[in-house]
């Protein structure tokens, strides 16, 4: 069983090595979906959940949302496409979020990057 929150922010860019319009500075409201999966807790505030959304709520604003949301992400992430936010993302979630398994970061209503646990660009698992 696999539970999922979205979120979103929004942020600007610049790709300095595209050929085409993503070299001007531009701007994404960007959707970000996490996927956690697990047992269900037997006992205690999460009894019957794999994790509480509050939980999950809380942990993505504070280690992501609050650090991308209104911000130029060139200053953040070098190159940042889709690609490298995802793994900047992960990065600054993953040890924060026990049972992160997969995030979705869409950058425009039809295109997304699709990140997994186990990708090995994810440095160390
Ligand atoms: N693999 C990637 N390709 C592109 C990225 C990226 O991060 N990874 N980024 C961009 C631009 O920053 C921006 O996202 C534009 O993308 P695009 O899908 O071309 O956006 P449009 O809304 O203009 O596209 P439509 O053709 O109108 O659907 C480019 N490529
Ligand atoms: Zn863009």
């Amino acid at each position: 069983m696999q539970i999922r929150k979205a979120f979103t922010f929004e942020a600007a860019h610049v790709l300095p090595h595209h050929p085409g319009k993503c070299a001007r500075l531009h701007g994404h409201s960007y959707r970000l979906e996490v996927a956690v999966s697990g047992p269900l807790h037997s006992d205690g505030p999460a009894a019957g959940m794999i994790e509480d959304f509050e939980l999950i709520s809380r942990v993505v604003k504070t280690s992501v949302v609050n650090a991308l949301d209104h911000r130029s992400l060139n200053e953040l992430i070098d190159n940042p496409t889709a690609e490298h936010i995802a793994l900047w993302i992960w990065r600054h979630l993953a040890p924060d979020l026990p049972g992160l398994k997969q995030i979705t970061l869409w950058e425009t209503r039809s295109a997304c990057v699709v990140l997994r646990s186990g990708d090995p660009l994810i440095g160390g698992g």
